[in-house]
């Protein structure tokens, strides 16, 4: 599902973010990515969606190599995988609707199939009564549930989560974990870089630890201690 062989990530300014790391992801998996400021967890990340291209190695991610597949074919490959980031980054002149539907509408889907599946992730995150309501009048825990609702409204293989509950008090962070959770449990694999180990140490699924751009820790489910 998510394989990465040897993979070293240079920036242009002469950072190396990911060295020489190796990992398989299977479907179905929950993976928390954890390690301090720097550590090259947000770059993990992006080299897994294509925003960022690895200096070497091989990765593969939902059967696309990363290293040969042709531009034309990038948007086929993010279909298969939900983003969701620390500030939501929701378009604020839209409303919950229109950002929820929006992801359905530009890879061309019928009007009727996205109003269906619009209001059925609406009401998976609990906010199918906010249809009409724009971003700015939403809670940061609500805002980030529509993040969420936008990132699987096209029903990916895998949803990315850089820092999900990062802006959020604790019973908000409980909320998006347990939806998390329940997306996990339909299926999809769900990789998610943290800072808060109490989550880390309280719901547990496999740590990934990254230091320096290298795994220093790859822990199934278990006793971890995890301390950031
Ligand atoms: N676009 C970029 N250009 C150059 N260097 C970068 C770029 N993005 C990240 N870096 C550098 O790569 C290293 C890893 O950064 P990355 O953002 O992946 O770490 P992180 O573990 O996600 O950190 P944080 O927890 O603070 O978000 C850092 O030294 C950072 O300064």
């Amino acid at each position: 599902m998510i394989e990465m062989k040897k993979v070293t990530k240079k920036y242009s300014n002469g950072t190396t973010a990911i060295r020489n790391l190796s990992i398989t992801i299977n479907q179905g998996e929950f993976v928390y990515v954890v390690g301090p400021s720097g550590a090259g967890k947000s770059t993990f990340i992006k080299l897994m969606y294509r925003e960022e291209i690895a200096t070497k190695g091989t990765l593969n991610v939902c059967g696309y190599d990363l290293l040969t597949i042709k531009n034309r074919n990038v948007p086929y490959l993010r279909r298969e995988i939900g983003i969701v980031f620390q500030d939501y980054k929701l378009l604020p002149q839209k409303t919950v609707y229109e950002n929820v539907a929006y992801a359905m509408q530009v890879i061309g889907k019928k009007p009727r199939e996205v109003k269906r599946r619009v209001l059925e992730v609406l009401d998976l995150v609990g906010l199918k009564h906010k249809v009409r309501v724009f971003p700015d009048e939403l809670s940061g825990g609500e805002q980030q549930r529509v993040a969420i609702a936008r990132a699987i409204v096209n029903t990916p293989k895998v949803l990315i989560a850089d820092e999900p509950t990062g802006n959020l008090d604790p019973e908000n962070s409980w909320e998006i974990m347990e939806l998390l959770e329940r997306i996990n449990n339909q299926g999809t694999t769900v990789v998610m870089a943290t800072h808060n180990s109490t989550i880390v140490n309280r719901i547990r699924h496999r740590v990934l630890a990254i230091e320096n751009g290298r795994i220093t820790r790859d822990q199934d489910e278990g006793d971890y201690g995890y301390d950031d």
